[in-house]
Formats: structure tokens, sequence, C-alpha cells
């Protein structure tokens, strides 16, 4: 198994990609704790989707914890290691996944909006890789921290203009970790998701056309789905990627690529 016994902290981990990392993870060895918030979102049962997790894990033969909070606060980022460490005693892998992408338009978008996505997305991947990484550091033999970017690093959309400068932030603040921590064995990279089906982009995807659209655009002929890319993030956590740190993989079917 690639991650046996290591601990592995999952944030947004109750759904979507964060859950299917959380689950790759178990099914590799690990324990795990989940971080979740969905305050404002009436649109799923949280808590029993954060339970159903749990269960899922357990199932596996592995142990689970989830501690809520919102990771623009950086109270949470602490109180996530420490409940993870008085749990299993350690912190192996830190997946930074959390992530909102409330699509408006550029000219009228509030500054509300604006700022939680910088906040939400930016400062959330800030705050738990520095509580994670001082965790690593304080046990003396390394760790490795998984980012989730996006393809949207590197290209556009007219309706994410609040959303993909903080998928660029993400990306270079793993490249500028990787420097900073690999005097301590911390290992820091991120994965560049296209477009996956989740509830983030559920209703962007809703149109029939929109949907078909994309399908075509992808060189491998469908949307991704969230264990496509947590199949990856074991990978970089692993040992498998022991002499990567500072890289970007994109998981994306081949859509970045596709000019015509
Ligand atoms: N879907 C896609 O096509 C792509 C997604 N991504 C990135 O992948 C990551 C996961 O997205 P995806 O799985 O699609 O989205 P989902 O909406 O399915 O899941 C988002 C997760 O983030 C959590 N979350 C949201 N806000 C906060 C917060 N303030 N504090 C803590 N947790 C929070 C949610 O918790 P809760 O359940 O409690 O709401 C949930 O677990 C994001 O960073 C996104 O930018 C990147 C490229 C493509
Ligand atoms: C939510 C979008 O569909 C999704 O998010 C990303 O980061 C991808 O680039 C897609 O645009």
């Amino acid at each position: 198994m690639l991650l046996e016994n290591k601990v592995v902290i999952v944030t947004g981990g109750s759904r979507g990609i964060g859950r299917a990392i959380a689950l790759a993870c178990a099914r590799e060895g690990a324990h795990v704790a989940i971080n979740y918030w969905g305050e404002n979102d009436a649109s799923y049962h949280k808590r029993s989707a954060v339970e159903t997790v749990l269960d899922e894990i357990g199932a596996l033969g592995r142990r689970a914890i989830a501690v809520e909070g919102d990771v623009s606060q950086p109270a949470t980022a602490t109180e996530l290691v420490a409940k993870t460490v008085d749990a299993f005693g350690r912190v192996d892998v830190l997946a930074s996944n959390a992530g909102i992408c409330p699509f408006h338009a550029f000219l009228d978008m509030p500054p509300k909006v604006f700022e939680t996505t910088v906040a939400v997305n930016l400062g959330g991947a800030f705050y738990v890789t520095q509580a994670a990484a001082n965790q690593m550091k304080a046990q003396g033999d390394g760790g490795a921290i998984v980012a989730t970017s996006s393809i949207s690093a590197l290209v556009g959309g007219g309706m994410q203009t609040h959303y993909t400068p903080t998928k660029a932030g993400v990306h270079s603040l793993m490249q500028s970790c990787a420097i900073a921590l690999g005097p301590y064995k911390i290992r820091c990279n991120s994965v560049m998701p296209g477009t996956i089906a989740t509830d983030l982009n559920a209703d962007d995807l809703s149109s029939p056309e929109k949907k078909s659209y994309f399908e075509r655009r992808i060189p491998l002929g469908r949307l991704g789905r969230p264990d496509d890319v947590a199949d990856v993030v074991v990978f970089l956590a692993s040992d498998l990627a022991r002499y990567v740190t500072g890289a970007a993989l994109l998981v994306d079917g081949g859509l970045f690529v596709n000019l015509q």
C-alpha cells in the first residue's frame, strides 16, 4: 500500500474531489482527518455527508475524524492540525483542497464575492500549509503537501475572474513552499484538475449544450471524475514521488493542450 499507516489531512473532504482524496488515501492504508465547512450551503445535508465519508473510511479498516471549520480563518488550520495530532499522533500528508467557485460576471462583481473567494481558496491554502508544515518540521522526518490548484491557473474564464487568480496563487504557493520547506524534506506539489463533475460546477454544466461542448473539447472524451484527481494526489503524496517537489500535474483529460 502506498500510504500505509500515514496520517493524512484533507481540507474540503466532505464531498467532491476532497472526499475522493480522503477515500483514496484510506484505500492506500492511511488514517484521515477531513475538514469541511458548508455553512451557507443548503443544497445538501452537510452532517450526513461528512458522517458517510467517516463510515466509508471506517469500512476500509482505517480511522477517520472530521473537523469543522472555515479554512479562510487561520485558527481553523491550527485547530485542524492539533486535533489530527491528538487523534493520530502526527501528520504525514496534507491535501489542501477546499475551494469555492461562485460564478459571477466581472464588471459588477461585489467586493465580497472577490474577497471571500480569495480568502477561502488562497488564504485557506496558505494557513493550512503553514500549520501542517510546522507540525511536519517538528516531527523531523519530512512530509508531503499536495494542493488542489486547477487548469484555471493557466487559462482564464470570463465568469471566473475572481477564481482563476486564486488557483494561479495556489500553484505559486506550492512552488515557493517547495523551496522554503525542502530543507525539512517536506515536498510541495499541486494537481491541476480540468473540468471534474462535482457540486462546484453542477449548475454551470446543467445545460446539455455546455456539457457536450466540454466533452468535445476533452481529447479523452469525458468530464473528469473526482477519483481521477484523487489517484494523482495519492501518487504525489507517496514515496513513488519522493524526488518530486515544486511540480504541478494537469489532470484534465488533455483539455489544456487542445487548441484545435
Ligand atoms: N470541480 C472542478 O472542475 C475543479 C475543482 N477544482 C478545485 O478542487 C477543489 C475541490 O472542488 P470540488 O470538489 O469540485 O468542489 P465541491 O463543492 O464538491 O467541494 C468543495 C469542498 O470544499 C469545502 N469548503 C468550501 N468552502 C470551505 C471553507 N470556507 N472552509 C472549509 N471547507 C470549505 C466544502 O465543504 P462543505 O461540504 O462543508 O461545503 C467541500 O468539502 C477546489 O479547490 C476547486 O477549486 C479545481 C479544478 C477543477
Ligand atoms: C468550477 C469550474 O467548472 C472548474 O473549476 C476549475 O478550476 C476548472 O477550471 C473548471 O473551470
